[in-house]
């Protein structure tokens, strides 16, 4: 029996959300065409528990499947928010999305702990294979009404190696219904599953794939999160990378246990829903899309060809759970996960090239099209540096390397911001940053395509749009800030402040 706890087995977490009150269970009968996720959009929109479809219209007698919408979007207590991420870490409840980051940061300098393989798990509890698989029956969630095509893949982790087995990559990148027998999704440069799908590209064979959906949460983060398994620039070097099986393995402090799929020699987490087998072609390609997006658009007929999945055998887990991610406006996982772990792993990158930066985030109110970086006002002053030398290199750096493909704008703070509070990065780049002048723009980079206005914009949908605002003060670079905020912390005596909060409630306010 593989490991119960919540960060480590999908269905105990669904358990721990419904302890915390943090799950909504609907029994009575729902579509998965557009009424499940329009459920899940709402949820998303008012930060409530998480939707449980017990009772899919069309779900089959052995149970596939149920669906959990929502797993890693906001709670609306402000003392709880990332309660439901924390889940995923085995972080308290009341964990700060630093106390996260900062969790998926330690296993970058910590010992890789391999996973272990176990002869089986949960997984098997069910094979379904060859003539048996007919993906059209399955309760799949039509998502949003523009889309292009059912998108079973939202949630789930996509499993490839590189031909010579050395580098074994986890990540989530979105996929749809095509036949009864094969899924078609993006496949995009410069992703660790495109860089390995290149890779067999020039073997000439078709790349061996296994899709996990409900896998342990402390995976799913890493799936999510773009780690540097090669060298620094994030490109193959060749050499043996960190997988992300080894890296979720240090941050968890224990070794995850991984069963082999029937129909090829990949490894899974053992306590898995649902997993497909199958091969990624290197030839076939079908219209894919569209899809509404982590940006909030979905535009109508914008179909596009990508790689085709070809499904060989489905393994499942009686009474399966489905993970659906019915993402679009703030705020679900393409905001909570893929914007906050790059701007981790972005801040890793400057701390690497030697810059001071203590802290990141990208701001929900950019739609996760920023990050904020927050500079060590001390150290930045002992660099003996100048704003455009230091947008240049803040720039240069990350919008050439991996972790900055989705970041469409730099926002350089100083430590008296706090970059997790939208309200302070807006305030910061509103009155520090001249436009123009306090501004670099980077048009010689690669550019994030799924942003409107790449996509659907006046430029090149793939190349540059990119841009450094520094919103630290002249005076942050040489004697320090020379100003005080108006407000409540900076323009009052401690002694008054104090007085002022003890007669807080006397005077008939409500608690703050
Ligand atoms: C949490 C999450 C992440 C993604 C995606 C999704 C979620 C819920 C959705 C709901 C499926 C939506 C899409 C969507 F977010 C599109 C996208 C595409 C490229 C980069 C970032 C985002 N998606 C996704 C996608 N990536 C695609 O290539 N392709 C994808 O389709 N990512 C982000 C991806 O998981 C991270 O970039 C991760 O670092 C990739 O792992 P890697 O560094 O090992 O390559
Ligand atoms: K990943
Ligand atoms: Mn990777």
């Amino acid at each position: 029996m593989s490991p119960t706890s919540p960060h480590m087995n999908f269905r105990s977490f669904v358990e721990a959300l419904r302890q915390d009150g943090d799950l909504v269970s609907i029994h009575r009968q729902v579509d998965p065409h557009l009424e499940a996720a329009a459920i899940t959009r709402l949820v998303y929109e008012h930060d409530l528990p998480a939707p449980l479809f017990e009772n899919l219209k069309g779900a089959q007698k052995h149970g596939m499947f149920r669906i959990l919408g929502a797993p890693a979007a906001l709670r609306k207590d402000p003392a709880t928010r990332y309660g439901r991420l924390a889940r995923h870490l085995a972080l308290p409840p009341t964990a700060s999305m630093k106390n996260i980051l900062d969790k998926m940061l330690s296993a970058a300098d910590q010992a890789p702990i391999a996973p272990t393989i176990v002869p089986t798990g949960e997984c098997k509890e069910n094979i379904i294979e060859g003539d048996q698989i007919h993906l059209e029956q399955l309760p799949a969630p039509f998502i949003h009404k523009d889309d292009g095509g059912k998108y079973i893949q939202t949630y789930g982790m996509h499993v490839v190696q590189s031909p010579d087995g050395k580098w074994t990559n986890w990540s989530i990148a979105r996929a749809m219904i095509k036949d009864d027998k094969h899924l078609v999704g993006l496949v995009i440069e410069p992703q660790h599953i495109w860089q390995i799908h290149q890779l067999w590209k020039k073997e000439g064979r078709d790349c061996p794939w296994a899709l996990c959906f409900g896998v342990p949460p402390a995976a799913i983060m890493a799936a999510s999160m773009p780690i540097r398994t090669y060298d620094p620039a994030g490109n193959v070097a060749g050499a043996d990378g960190v997988s992300e099986a080894s890296y979720v393995g240090s941050y968890t402090g224990e070794s995850l246990q991984l069963v082999k799929c029937e129909t090829n020699n990949l490894h899974v987490p053992a306590s898995t829903e649902i997993v497909f087998e199958g091969t990624l072609s290197i030839t076939e390609r079908a219209p894919e899309g569209p899809f509404g997006e982590m940006h909030g658009y979905v535009f109508p007929g914008d179909t596009h060809d990508w790689p085709v999945y070809n499904v060989d055998c489905i393994t499942h887990r009686d009474d399966a759970i489905l993970p659906m991610s019915a993402c679009g406006r703030l705020t679900d996982e393409t905001h909570t996960l893929i914007g906050a772990l790059a701007a981790a792993e972005i801040a890793n990158v400057c701390r690497q090239a030697g810059l001071p930066v203590k802290d990141s985030f990208s701001p929900f109110e950019s739609q996760v099209t920023w990050v904020a970086l927050q500079f060590d006002d001390a150290k930045l002053r002992a660099m003996k540096t100048n704003s455009q030398e230091l947008r240049e290199k803040v720039g240069n750096l990350v919008f050439n390397h991996k972790s900055g493909y989705t970041i469409h704008r730099l926002v350089l703070v100083g430590d008296d911001i706090d970059v997790y509070d939208g309200k302070d990065i807006m305030w910061a780049f509103s009155t520090r940053c001249r436009p123009g002048m306090d501004e670099t723009f980077f048009e010689d980079v690669k550019g994030f395509p799924l942003v409107p206005y790449m996509s659907h914009g006046n430029g090149s949908p793939v190349k540059g749009g990119k841009v450094v605002s520094d919103a630290l003060m002249p005076s942050e670079y040489t004697t320090g800030r020379d100003w005080v905020a108006a407000d409540f912390d900076n323009s009052y005596p401690e002694e008054l402040k104090n007085q002022v909060l003890a007669q807080w409630e006397n005077d008939g306010f409500a608690p703050l």
